[in-house]
């Protein structure tokens, strides 16, 4: 699996700042869950390792990141690696840039059973939907965000009366996929239109699942789907296609923004 460097390792004895998420619950308790799964030892080396780019590693190194980014604020968002039949997943409703590898959730992919549950914590309710990455789209990684700048163009899209983003003409459009299969191989070009499916929100983030995946059959070679008023669901066949493209949608997603602030068209004539 190819992953993306994100950092140098830190050392096993460095000490460090952060409290993970299990501490954040000790603290400021949220919700308990009822099962007692025993810790094992196989359980731990499913999220023990000094390789940086070990998925549990790069979940919480990505969090951080995305973070400063204005991605994750406020517990919301989030990312989860499948790393074959392994899926690591954050908890929920805990600030994301501070976890640490103990506090993630590890599920087989095949029987969807909890390999590793941390004590206190529930799985991200973002669960359904990255699953739906997984399963439907073979992703390897599925990034969540409530960027500011994606859910102001879900807005602008609500108010022009449209359930697809859609623009052409930037270069960064390159950094985007065509799609899915033979045909459809490398990225956009300069002069193809991106479309990203917008889906309305729900109370409950879980419920996002049934539209989502609508979204992704009705939009099959779309890697990314809008969530009104909300954010964005992107994925990628790695760790390094999902990051790359979440930044170069919302790196458009901003400059969108900011044409509509200067009343200068998406689509040019
Ligand atoms: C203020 S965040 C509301 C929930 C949400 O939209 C989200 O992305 C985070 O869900 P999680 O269960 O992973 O905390
Ligand atoms: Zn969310």
């Amino acid at each position: 699996m190819a992953f993306v460097t994100l950092q140098t390792p830190r050392s096993p004895h460095s000490s460090t700042k952060n409290v993970g998420a299990e501490q954040q619950c000790r603290q400021f308790p949220r919700s308990r869950s009822k099962s007692k799964m025993a810790t094992t030892h196989d359980a731990e080396a499913l999220i023990t390792s000094h390789d940086p780019h070990h998925p549990a590693n790069l979940i919480c190194e990505l969090c951080k990141k995305f973070y400063t980014l204005g991605w994750v604020t406020g517990t919301g968002g989030g990312t989860s690696i499948r790393d074959g039949e392994r899926i690591y997943i954050a908890p929920s409703g805990v600030q994301k840039e501070l976890m640490k590898p103990q506090d993630l959730f590890v599920m087989d992919y095949a029987t969807r059973e909890y390999l590793r549950r941390p004590p206190v914590l529930k799985p991200s309710a973002c669960t359904p939907l990255f699953m739906a990455a997984f399963t439907l789209r073979g992703a390897g990684c599925c990034i969540h965000t409530h960027s500011k700048d994606a859910v102001l163009v879900t807005l602008l899209c609500e108010a022009a009366g449209t359930d697809v983003f859609e623009i052409q003409k930037l270069e960064q459009i390159k950094g985007i996929p065509k799609g899915y299969g033979e045909e459809k191989k490398g990225n956009l070009g300069y002069h193809d239109r991106l479309r990203i499916p917008i889906i309305d929100n729900t109370a409950h983030e879980e419920d996002l699942k049934d539209t989502l995946e609508a979204a992704i059959q009705q939009w099959p070679d779309t890697h990314a789907v809008l969530v009104k008023r909300h954010g964005i669901y992107v994925w990628g066949k790695d760790v390094a296609q999902a990051k790359t493209q979440c930044e170069s949608l919302d790196y458009i997603f901003q400059l969108a923004v900011e044409m509509h602030k200067l009343g200068l068209p998406w689509i040019p004539k």
